[in-house]
């Protein structure tokens, strides 16, 4: 309880005492019910559907042995109320089980505070002891940094030594550290403004993220976490509004930073082909739909096995585009 920050022991404090409330006995231990709810916060899950939409919090005593890495050998994923772990790579015998707590996309520093405010711990996976190393210094530039402005150059941006901006560290450039808060600025405001509008005028708001997205376009790099979030936000929109062509052109333009955020065997990397796929094959788009199911098809059954009716709806529609693109070809 001592690692606890205030605002998050109030937090249980208040908890505990609607619990006080609830129960009405007597002789509780107000102090018990906080330290109760602080293991809670550290052992249980988001019980999360198929498409890892959250359904609510869960506690599995036999899932909650099992550690963190931001690297991790196997996913938690949900069949129901079912908790299943499943290995996304070759676990040798006697090695760890590791899944992941947090979302992954986010550079060594974003990750480690989420770690050590939610559960207490500095995390040593082979990513994080990279911090401070080139390589990691690099992906950070990339996943959370501003991007260069020279024409054509794709370099990522460091702070330079004088502190007057940033200096890309392919050309050489430098952008003016006024230039870059005026722009984030401007990305704030519109980002307080939109956040209102998304639930009661979704044109308005796609308009809004729109006007982001191109603020975030000068400022950031192209594969970085915020332009990432910005384009699922407009086509989350899209797809409540039925824009499926719209949509899938952002679903298309979210698939390079998935594929370099999550790489590999990733389940969010696996549903936004999914997203794709059902987009192209819907648009009638049917080699692009193979390709697409193919691929969420392949990491997929990985993560979340064969069994489901999630899996089965996946598996189905990749076998309707195939035998659709074998017509086409045959015609
Ligand atoms: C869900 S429990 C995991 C099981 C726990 N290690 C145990 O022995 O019961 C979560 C807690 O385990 C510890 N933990 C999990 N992953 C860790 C890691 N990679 N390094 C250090 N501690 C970790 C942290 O204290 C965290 O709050």
């Amino acid at each position: 309880m001592s690692d606890i920050d205030e605002k998050q022991m109030i937090l249980y404090a208040q908890m505990a005492n609607l619990v006080s409330l609830i129960l009405q006995w007597p002789d509780i231990n107000l102090k018990e019910i906080a330290e109760n709810f602080s293991k809670l916060a550290c052992n249980a899950h988001t019980v999360c559907d198929g498409e890892l939409r959250p359904l609510g919090t869960g506690l599995y005593p036999v899932i909650s042995i099992i550690n963190h890495s931001c690297l991790p050998n196997a996913v938690l994923v949900f069949e129901g109320r079912t908790a299943v772990v499943r290995a996304i790579q070759h676990i040798p015998i006697g090695s760890e089980v590791m899944i992941s707590y947090i979302e992954t996309a986010g550079n060594t520093m974003t990750r480690q505070k989420a770690l050590i405010e939610q559960y207490f711990f500095n995390c040593a996976c082979p990513r994080c002891v990279k911090m401070g190393q080139s390589d990691d210094v690099i992906e950070s530039a990339i996943l959370e940094g501003y991007r260069c402005k020279g024409e054509g150059c794709n370099g990522f941006m460091l702070r330079d030594s004088d502190d007057k901006g940033f200096i890309c560290q392919k050309c050489g450039l430098l952008r003016d550290k006024e230039e870059v808060r005026q722009i984030a600025n401007e990305i704030k405001t519109l980002s307080n403004k939109v956040e209102n509008l998304a639930a009661s005028d979704r044109q308005k708001a796609v308009h809004t993220y729109k006007e982001i997205e191109d603020l975030q376009m000068n400022l950031f790099h192209s594969h970085s976490i915020n332009l990432m979030r910005t384009r699922e936000a407009i086509l989350k929109i899209l797809m409540e509004l039925c824009e499926w062509q719209e949509a899938l052109a952002y679903c298309r333009l979210t698939v390079p930073a998935y594929e370099r955020v999550y790489g590999g065997v990733h389940p969010l990397l696996g549903l936004q082909y999914y997203t794709c796929g059902k987009l192209e094959w819907f648009l009638g788009e049917t080699y692009d739909a193979v390709r697409s199911l193919t691929k969420a098809a392949d990491i997929l059954r990985i993560t979340h096995g064969t069994n489901t009716q999630f899996m089965k709806e996946l598996l189905f529609k990749l076998e309707e585009a195939r035998a659709e693109a074998c017509y086409k070809e045959a015609s």
